[in-house]
Parts: structure tokens; C-alpha cells; sequence
């Protein structure tokens, strides 16, 4: 998730064409080799459910979830009402169009900000109620989307306390350490959906280009059909670093570690760097609920995970903080807070307020 600063919908109506326009080609789509690497399946029933979320978590940064818990009906229904939003003509879709300074509506992925060329989708930000917006789509008849959007907030919001709460309790933490249903209670839900037209030449573009989500975590829905998310798996033993495909699994989800986890565990688990590709024959389409963190959050690690005669890997911040830092930084934040040049500015400011 972020809250980069919203940038006008390109004039090109992605369907209607049959090669990639310059300003949606990208060149070194192949900076890494790929792998054929199987990102893990956890089924949350399983009584090594904890423990395979931790190993998943130090090991991917990712994994896929069964046994979560939301009917497979429901997530029909929200794909069912994510390409009837899509499939809206551009000038209804841009009647609810992100304006400046504002998070929720119709409009490029966030992060596309960041670059000069363009992405190959569409996105729409449902932050808090659905209502506002989709009453902007369907004057009259809004009822069943924000009806389907809110019961899977709120289905998705009490899961992914659950999982916060075992990746805690996996990493040797306990219950009275994070409150996460409480501190999730005050955070308003972020979904995004994503929309990826079939693209021509699909080499030449990217879906999305690689990032990390500043969530604490990530649960995403994606379609059935062809494949489009990526990861990359961190060189080990077997290899140097790859990207690796996440092949959709009916009924599954996919969740994926934000940076906030990489600070509040102390670097114990890695945010996950992911991207999203196109494809010649099927339109795409996901949904990411971002677990983020109510503003007056304390983006600092656990002390328990920090050793005696440690420094914490990451200096402790406010949320808008990190968040301002993410703007100018982007993909190098949390380098640069694990750099021994942050740690002596941290250090500077420690004594600078003890000397006080
Ligand atoms: O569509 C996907 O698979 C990835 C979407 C994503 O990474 C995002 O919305 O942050
Ligand atoms: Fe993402």
C-alpha cells in the first residue's frame, strides 16, 4: 500500500490496441533468471499451521492460504463485481477518479508514480465504506457492490489479524506482546482492485513493476486463468535470486509480507518484492487487501526481538513518517534504514535528545 500521489489515467484505452504504445514499454523485465520454485500452500486448518506460516515467512516472505475461512462464494462475488466495474465505459469509470490528495477511486496503481512509463492495468482504491465511490458508478444500483466489498472487508480484516497473530506467535512471541485485533479495529481497510487488459506484446509491458506493499501484510485474490503474479525468492542454496511465478489456486489467497512486518519483526522476515505481468489471452484481475496500521502507529520492531546486546535493525518512527520516507525513497526505504549511515543518524539523534 501507499499514498503516493495519484497521477492521471493515460488517454489509450489498453483493449482497443494492437501493439504496446512507447510509453507502456519496459526494458529489463528479465533482471533476474526465473525459477520454477514452488511458493508455499498453507492450509490454516492444519495443526502446523503456525509453524509452516513461519517458515514461510523467513523462507518467502509469501505464501498461499486453503482453509481461510471466506466461502468461495463470496469471492466470486467480488471478482463478479470487480469486472463489472472495470468493464464500465472510461467516462463513468473516471466520474469517481482519484483527485489529488485523494486516496479511493479509479486511477493508475498507486506506485506507478514512480515511473516515467506507463502500467498495463487499471486500478480502483476502495479505502473505508465503499459507498461514496460506487454511488459515483451506478447512481442506482450500488447496493450489491458495497454490500459484497464490506462483507469481505470485514472477513478479510478479522483473517488477517489471525495471521498477524500467528506469524507473532511463530517468530517464539505471545498473545500479551501485539494486540493485533485491536490495533487492526482502528485501522480503516484498504482494497485495491487491479485490472489487466490483455496486452498485445506482452513482453514489452509490465501489469504492475516490482515493489514492495508497506502493509504490515498483504491478502490477494486473483483470478483463475492465466498467471501474472511474481515474486522474488532471495538467493539460497539453490540458486541466485529469482523471480518466481504464484500460479492462482481456486479458493486460495495469496499473502504477502509488507515492510511493516519486515520493522515491527526486527528483520526476522523480509518484505516480499512482487510485480504483476500480462498476458496475450485472458484479462486479469486481483484484489489486494493492504493490512495497514491506524496513523498514530509506532513503526518501531518488537523489543523482544531484539537482542540484549543488540541495536534495533530499523530505527523507530511514526507512521505518516515512514510513509513520507517510502514517497522519496520507494524501493530503497528499507535499505536505507538498515544502512550504517541511518544507524549513525540514529545514533546522532539518541545523544543529540539525551544531551538535552
Ligand atoms: O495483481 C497482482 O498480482 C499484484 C497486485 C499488487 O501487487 C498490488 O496491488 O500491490
Ligand atoms: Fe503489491
Amino acid at each position: 500500500m501507499s499514498t503516493l500521489t495519484a497521477r492521471p489515467l493515460h488517454q489509450f484505452e489498453l483493449n482497443t490496441l494492437s501493439h504496446v504504445p512507447d510509453v507502456y514499454a519496459w526494458s529489463a523485465l528479465n533482471d533476474l533468471p526465473y525459477g520454477d520454485d514452488v511458493v508455499p500452500v498453507v492450509d490454516l486448518e492444519s495443526p502446523d499451521a503456525v509453524g509452516l506460516i513461519g517458515r514461510a515467512c523467513e523462507e518467502w516472505g509469501a505464501f498461499q492460504i486453503t482453509g481461510h475461512g471466506i466461502p468461495l462464494h463470496l469471492l466470486d462475488r467480488v471478482e463478479a463485481q470487480t469486472r463489472r466495474l472495470f468493464s464500465l465505459p472510461t467516462a463513468q469509470k473516471l466520474k469517481a477518479a482519484r483527485g489529488p490528495g485523494r486516496l479511493s477511486g479509479y486511477g493508475l496503481a498507486n506506485t506507478s508514480s514512480f515511473y516515467s512509463n506507463i502500467f498495463w492495468s487499471e486500478g480502483f482504491t476502495i479505502v473505508g465504506s465503499p459507498h461514496d465511490d460506487a454511488r459515483k458508478l451506478w447512481p442506482e444500483d450500488h447496493e450489491e457492490h458495497c454490500c459484497v466489498m464490506e462483507e469481505y472487508n470485514r472477513l478479510i480484516k478479522d483473517l488477517s489479524g489471525r495471521l498477524l497473530r500467528w506469524m507473532m506467535l511463530a517468530m517464539g512471541l505471545h498473545d500479551e506482546d501485539m494486540d493485533w485485533a485491536g490495533l487492526l479495529s482502528k485501522a480503516d481497510p484498504v482494497l485495491q482492485l487491479n485490472y489487466y487488459p490483455v496486452c498485445p506484446e506482452p513482453d514489452r509491458a509490465i501489469g504492475i513493476a516490482h515493489h514492495t506493499d508497506s502493509s504490515f501484510i498483504t491478502i490477494l485474490y486473483q483470478s483463475s486463468g492465466e498467471s501474472g503474479l511474481q515474486l522474488v525468492h532471495r538467493e539460497d542454496a539453490a540458486g541466485p535470486a529469482r523471480w518466481v511465478t504464484v500460479p492462482p489456486r481456486r479458493g486460495a489467497l495469496v499473502v504477502n509480507v509488507g515492510d511493516l512486518c519486515e520493522i515491527v519483526f526486527n528483520g526476522r522476515i523480509r518484505s516480499v518484492m512482487h510485480r504483476a505481468i500480462v498476458n496475450r489471452t485472458q484479462t486479469r484481475i486481483s484484489v489486494a487487501f493492504f493490512c495497514g496500521p491506524p496513523p498514530e502507529f509506532n513503526v518501531a520492531p518488537m523489543e523482544k526481538l531484539i537482542g540484549p546486546n543488540e541495536r534495533p535493525a530499523y530505527p523507530a518512527m511514526s507512521w505518516p513518517e515512514f510513509l513520507s520516507l517510502k514517497r522519496k525513497l520507494y524501493n530503497k526505504t528499507l535499505e536505507y534504514l538498515r544502512s550504517p549511515e541511518q544507524e549513525a543518524e540514529d545514533h546522532k539523534n539518541t545523544s543529540e535528545t539525551t544531551n538535552q
